[in-house]
């Protein structure tokens, strides 16, 4: 029986019409054979179609794994206490052999796959499985990546109709041509809280061989929508292989003077930033996660790899985070996961308004002071509570950017991580190769609750992807540095620190700071301002600080929170030359030369530097040259 007959028996006649029209027999193939071995009671199959989107939606009602909330549109998701992050650990990629890669955790293929199978196999007995099928990038583009997703999770399916472009057409126009990326995600099963119940057997195996990711025993949407970070493996090493790249990063567009319009991309890791920067209140979004950024004839061009927001909902409130929170109270579609919820309303940490002292969250049936069983008093939301809304209802989305086939060119390009002594909070690269190096290469940042494990360890974290990669590193960065020679003019590179703290722990900074140091970028994009130039870089000039606070924030900036912020940290910025230099050297390996000649340099700058000026050298003293 070949594949196309195998599935005409395994779907009812509807169903099967919506497979047939699709003319791609490599796809028959996979749906044939998996749908064979997960074994579901039913099939269901989305077209574009809004009904088929809004089956999906009540399908994650029927089945529990949402429930209404008051508002209109919104629902609430809850994982299991102990599934509420993405899962390092069981996270590996697939590669013959099980071949060692340093910082990479490997599988050997063949035994990862009969692992994974043998979870899978009639895992959707007694379920309903969904077929999805959506693009990564703009349809029908330079960036377009067609993928099909397959999964017994209505509520991860919801999920993806919200954050990615329908693909289904696309499907049908490419016909046999679709080079596709195939997800198949099982929750397993569940407690009769209707979370995964067997999270001792919580796998997530990237095949790179055929582009395939499997995901079992999960619900945490890090962990199981696979368009998110589960193709982002899978994109990282076609950007590679091909030439271009496949970033960690926002896209937003800063407003310069006279309506002038500056595209930057942002890399920070996972709770460090990325959709708070790309949220300010006077700029505007395009993406808040992933980008694609491809050389057209000499032009970095950026466009989002999504359409929607997974974002963390920890802190945001009323005065930091105005457009989000009126998002968060509009009836338009969103799944909030992980919160709080009493009388139908959600509640969530830090989110500048009472919390009721009871309700049900994350762990159950919750009361203020409840332990969990290890003893941790467990908070209203979990640290890493999100919510899933489209970013068409945003105001301050730049649709025209988001839909552009040929994206946006890049002005600017940012690094950025939790970093409370080393790095000052804005500076700009002396070139592409500085900052390729010292800015993304070298990125460290703490741990957070965005994974499992421990929290607040710094940790090496190139280009803020290393929990993502895919490829060897070396590989990785002579990719990226060769990219600049695809240009005729290369984004400018810098780097943020937006998590330093006083001696006594306290945050050099507020929150909103962040929309000075865009402005400051934006205008260095262009030449407008001046900067100094230190051993690390160009770092802003006070009075040009002093007044784009003023402008952007209303606020008074002392000379005092200047020096404080912006001194050149001698002694950790060397200590952190070593321990980059040392990782590079002794763990990685294959590392393009350069890198090494590149952090000689700037220690040789800094040597130099304390030389004249001792440990920690004020701004004003470089200024003064
Ligand atoms: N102290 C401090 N915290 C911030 C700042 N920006 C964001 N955060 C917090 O960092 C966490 C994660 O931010 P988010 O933008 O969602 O990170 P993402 O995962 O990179 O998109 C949230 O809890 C924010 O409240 C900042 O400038 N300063
Ligand atoms: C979905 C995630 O993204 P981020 O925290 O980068 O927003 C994640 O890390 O699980
Ligand atoms: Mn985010």
């Amino acid at each position: 029986m070949n594949a196309i007959e195998k599935l005409e028996k395994l779907l009812d006649r509807e169903q099967f019409e919506k497979i047939k029209a699709l003319n791609n027999p490599e796809l028959h193939e996979f749906l044939a054979e998996w749908i064979e071995w997960l074994e579901p009671d039913k099939v269901f199959v989305c077209t574009d179609s809004p009904e088929d989107e809004a089956y999906v939606k009540w399908k994650a009602l029927y089945y529990g794994e949402e429930k209404m909330l008051e508002t209109p549109n919104h629902t609430v998701h809850y994982d299991n206490y102990y599934d509420q992050a993405r899962d390092k650990a069981n996270t590996k990629l697939l590669v013959p052999g099980g071949k060692a890669i340093p910082f990479l955790n490997t599988k050997d293929r063949d035994e990862g796959l009969r692992e994974i199978r043998e979870l899978m196999k009639g895992v959707m007995k007694g379920k309903e499985l969904f077929v999805c099928f959506f693009v990564l990038g703009p349809r029908n583009s330079v960036f377009t990546i067609p993928a099909v997703q397959l999964t017994d999770s209505a509520y991860v399916a919801h999920s993806e109709f919200i954050l990615y472009r329908k693909g289904y057409e696309e499907f049908k126009r490419l016909g046999r041509n679709a080079r596709f990326f195939r997800f198949v995600h099982s929750e397993g099963e569940l407690d009769d809280r209707k979370t995964s119940k067997n999270l001792d057997k919580r796998r997530i195996y990237i095949d790179l061989l055929d582009e395939t990711v499997y995901s079992v025993n999960t619900q945490y949407g890090g962990n199981t929508i696979g368009l998110k970070k589960l193709a982002f493996r899978l994109t990282i090493q076609r950007a590679v292989r091909e030439g271009w790249l496949s970033e960690h990063m926002f896209l937003m567009r800063v407003n310069g003077p006279d309506g002038r319009k500056t595209y930057f991309t942002g890399a920070y890791p996972s709770m460090c930033g990325k959709t708070s920067t790309a949220m300010i209140s006077w700029e505007n979004i395009v993406g808040d996660d992933l980008s694609f950024i491809v050389p057209v004839n000499g032009v970095a061009r950026g466009a989002n790899v999504e359409k929607g927001v997974f974002g963390i909902i920890q802190g945001v409130n009323p005065e930091d985070d105005p457009i989000i929170w009126e998002i968060l109270h509009s009836p338009v579609e969103i799944i909030f996961s992980n919160v709080l919820v009493k009388d139908g309303k959600p509640y969530w940490n830090e989110m500048g308004v009472p919390i009721p002292d009871e309700g049900e969250n994350h762990s159950g049936k919750w009361w203020r002071g409840k332990k969990d069983a290890e003893g941790n008093e467990i908070p209203p939301s979990h640290k890493n509570a999100r919510f899933t809304v489209s970013l068409e209802h945003f105001p301050n989305v730049d649709m025209e950017a988001l839909e552009n086939p040929c994206g946006v060119e890049v002005g600017g390009m940012i690094f950025g991580g939790r970093d409370k002594d080393t790095w000052p909070p804005v500076r700009e690269a002396f070139n592409w190769r500085h900052g390729i190096v010292t800015m993304g290469a070298a990125l460290e940042s703490e741990t957070t609750a965005a994974t499992l494990g421990k929290e607040g360890v710094r940790a090496f974290n190139p280009m803020a992807i290393l929990d993502f990669m895919s490829v060897p590193l070396g590989e990785y960065l002579r990719n990226y540095l060769d990219f600049e020679k695809k240009l005729r003019k290369a984004p400018k590179i810098f780097a943020v620190n937006y998590f330093l703290r006083d001696e006594n722990g306290n945050w050099l900074n507020h929150k909103l700071d962040k929309g000075v140091w865009l402005k400051w970028m934006e205008l260095r994009v262009h030449g407008d301002v001046g900067a100094i130039e230190t051993p690390i870089g160009y770092i802003p000039k006070y009075a040009d600080l002093a007044r784009l606070f003023e402008e952007v924030l209303d606020k008074e900036y002392t000379r005092e929170e200047y020096e404080k912020q912006f001194t050149i940290r001698v002694p950790e910025l060397l200590a952190k030359i070593e321990r980059i230099e040392t990782i590079y050297r002794e763990k990685v390996g294959e590392v393009p030369e350069e890198l090494f000649q590149v952090l000689e340099d700037e220690r040789k700058r800094l040597l130099e530097a304390r030389e004249r000026y001792g440990d920690y050298i004020s701004p004003f003293a470089l200024e003064g040259e």
